[in-house]
């Protein structure tokens, strides 16, 4: 099966000589093309150049191909979310109203409520009952164009509960067709139960949860929540350092609410990102950049908490690697709008239209080890791509708030047509 895409006002294939995380104004590499066409084969980008020149190249695969008319829209590869805490029980609309009062996000949890009252949700819930639920998070997801994401566990908090929303997620790894990379983070809180007891937990996770995950591979990544009143960086580090003994790889939930040296902890143990950073400190900053860890920035956990954002500016001026992702969770950040999120970066981080594009395709990807496969259109890479309805890529950014999402196709199978789920 072929499909051939004609007539785009733009391709932006995202395409570079740099194959590492790009930084500084390799962020900006956009690799726009005009006049080109883009051929699928099966689940593969065959070849983007002017259609004559594709033609010659595949006269039989062009004879046989759908072809999609993309006359004044945009094509561009699938966004990559590289930041969700994808699969949780129930939902926290009922803090809302409190923090617009003024109570504070950890204030709430500390007395029971937050992660604490999702742990329970989560917990209650049947596997299929959290099944069916991110079935509808994850085709919202492909709605906005999004066909890779990353998911975290922690809301179980035990091992039983932990191991059922790692399973939830390989089992749609098998069924759903958006990518889904696997998290760990048996770190995301201190449940109720072992509070004053945070160390005897501590060992918990690193004697039984992380060499049970690892023994049957439910994850790649290995995330704390690296934050005052939650783990401290020693207990972050020992737990970070567990992982990597057993082929996990570091992620960290950095420099959130208050700076606690994250960064510089992400960059010590070799985390591949540091995510949050919202109040991360200039020594973290140039200890990121100076190790090439990637910063994942969370504009909507800054938006939704009313808290100051990440200075995402200085670190693409300092060399950091940035990604950017919804951090789609019940508390923090509930949107599945990445689009609203590249938004929000441009508006308040001081990122640009240019850069905001590379931070939720390639970066996003280089952020949880796919960029081989997707988060650019190349000839060879997986056929994840997007058909937007705007002529030109800087109306993503300007007509805000927005999903202009027309088409997307994922792994060369047409999966939302005229912005409508198939
Ligand atoms: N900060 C820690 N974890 C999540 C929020 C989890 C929640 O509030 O349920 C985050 O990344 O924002
Ligand atoms: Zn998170």
């Amino acid at each position: 099966m072929a499909i051939l895409i004609n007539n785009a006002n733009e391709v932006l294939t995202m395409e570079s000589d740099v194959k590492l995380p790009r930084r500084r104004e390799q962020m900006s590499e956009l690799g726009l093309k005009t006049e080109v066409s883009v051929l699928i084969e099966g689940d593969r980008i065959a070849m983007i150049a002017p259609l004559d020149e594709i033609k010659q190249e595949y006269p039989h695969l062009v004879g046989s191909a759908e072809v999609i008319d993309a006359r004044g829209k945009i094509v561009m590869p699938g966004l990559v979310d590289c930041h969700t805490h994808l699969v949780h029980g129930g939902t926290r609309e009922h803090e809302l109203n409190m923090r617009l009062a003024g109570r504070s996000y950890m204030d709430i949890m500390n007395e029971g409520g937050g992660i604490h009252y999702t742990t329970t949700k989560t917990r209650e819930a049947s596997f299929d009952d959290l099944y069916n639920k991110t079935v509808q998070h994850l085709n919202e997801f492909l709605r906005h164009g999004v066909t890779t994401v990353e998911a975290k566990s922690g809301y179980g908090l035990d091992l039983e509960n932990e191991i059922k929303q790692l399973y939830v997620v390989k089992k749609l790894q098998e069924e759903h067709v958006v990518d889904i990379v696997s998290t760990f983070m048996g770190a995301h809180a201190v449940p109720k139960e072992y509070k004053g007891n945070e160390d005897e937990f501590v060992k918990i996770i690193i004697e039984q949860m992380i060499p049970k995950v690892a023994e049957l591979g439910l994850a790649e990544f290995n995330d704390v929540f690296c934050e005052k009143g939650v783990f401290t960086p020693a207990q972050s580090r020992l737990i970070l350092e567990a992982g990597k003994a057993y082929g996990l790889t570091p992620k960290i939930h950095a420099d959130e609410i208050e700076p606690y040296e994250g960064a510089e902890l992400a960059a010590e143990v070799g985390a591949i990102s540091a995510e949050h950073l919202l109040v991360a400190s200039d020594e973290g900053i140039a200890a990121m950049a100076k190790a090439g860890t990637i910063a994942v920035l969370l504009p909507g956990t800054a938006f939704f908490l009313r808290a100051p954002y990440a200075r995402g500016r200085l670190m693409v001026d300092s060399g950091v690697p940035v990604a950017i992702s919804t951090d789609f969770n019940p508390g923090s950040s509930p949107t599945i709008s990445l689009p609203f999120i590249q938004n929000l970066a441009c508006m308040n981080m001081g990122m640009t239209m240019e850069e905001v594009l590379c931070a939720t395709t390639i970066n996003a990807a280089h952020a949880i080890k796919r960029a081989d496969e997707v988060g650019t259109l190349e000839k060879g890479k997986q056929a994840d791509v997007l058909i937007l309805d705007v002529p030109n890529y800087k109306q993503l950014q300007y007509f805000y708030g927005m999903n202009h999402t027309d088409t997307v196709i994922k792994a060369g199978d047409v999966v939302v047509k005229g912005g409508s789920l198939l």
